[in-house]
């Protein structure tokens, strides 16, 4: 009977470890579910010499997992979300844990909606551009304080001008300053002739709760494959 029940224990166990985290590691491992990076800014971008570091990449763009895909868009081809881009000579600095220096930690990335998320006829819903600067931020912050999660405490946004479905625009996202567990972020939407097309400010704190998983699925992604390892975590002490 013991065994039974330790049997099922270690059978539910196994199979939320499963349910939960494979999907990172599958997308992790296999390109097929990236859309391609094929967008009007991309020839900038190279120019730029940027680079994507692929473990925030699987998570950010991949259709197979992230909530931008599954929860927002769940039309399959309602939002492409490009890769996301780092200049790489400040990829050592997100991975390090000298954040007070002048020089900027940021990131680009590229996205083109569908007409299924537009809020007026042909013009992007508000709230998803909110949403995309959200998580923009979210991720940057996340990386900027050394893998330790964030949450938003305060985001404005001004809408400058429309965001139009069915067109390439970019998402600036930079660390404007770091004060202890205070992240202080600013954004900025650009259209192909980079035109301002919306402007964005953002308070984030770096938070105990969440972080769970963004950790267990990271470690899963190690078990299988030669992850990143410039990756150096911070004292959380350090932050708070
Ligand atoms: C690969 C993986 C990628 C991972 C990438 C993941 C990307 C996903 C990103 C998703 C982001 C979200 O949607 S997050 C979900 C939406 N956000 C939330 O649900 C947050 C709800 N709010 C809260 O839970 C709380 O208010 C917190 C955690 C934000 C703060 O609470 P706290 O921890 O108790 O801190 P508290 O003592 O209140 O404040 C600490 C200091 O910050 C200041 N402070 C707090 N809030 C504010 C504020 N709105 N505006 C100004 N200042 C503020 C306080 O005055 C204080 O300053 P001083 O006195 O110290 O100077």
């Amino acid at each position: 009977m013991k065994k039974n029940i330790l049997l099922f224990g270690l059978a539910f166990v196994g199979g939320f470890t499963y349910e939960r985290y494979f999907p990172y590691v599958k997308a992790f491992i296999s390109d097929k579910g990236q859309k391609n990076d094929d967008h009007s800014f991309k020839s900038m971008l190279e120019q730029g010499n940027y680079i994507q570091p692929k473990v925030i990449d699987i998570m950010h763009s991949s259709p197979d997992k992230h909530f931008l895909h599954n929860f927002i868009a769940q039309h399959n081809e309602a939002l492409n979300v490009f890769k996301i881009y780092y200049p790489d000579k400040l990829e050592q600095k997100i991975y390090s844990d000298n954040l007070e220096s002048e020089d900027k930690i940021h990131l680009h990335f590229v996205f083109n909606a569908a007409d299924h998320l537009q809020g007026h006829s042909s013009i992007v819903h508000g709230g998803l551009l909110a949403t995309l600067i959200d998580n923009a931020f979210g991720q940057l912050s996340y990386l900027a304080s050394g893998q330790i999660p964030t949450a938003t405490a305060n985001l404005n946004i001004n809408y400058r001008k429309p965001v139009k479905t069915n067109h390439d625009y970019m998402i600036t996202a930079e660390i404007d300053k770091i004060e202890g567990r205070k992240v202080f972020l600013k954004a900025t939407i650009y259209d192909q002739d980079k035109t301002i097309c919306t402007e964005a400010t953002g308070l984030f704190l770096t938070v105990q709760w969440g972080g769970q998983m963004w950790k267990n699925a990271l470690d899963k992604i190690k078990e299988v494959t030669q992850i990143d390892d410039k990756i150096v975590k911070i004292d959380q002490k350090k932050k708070e």
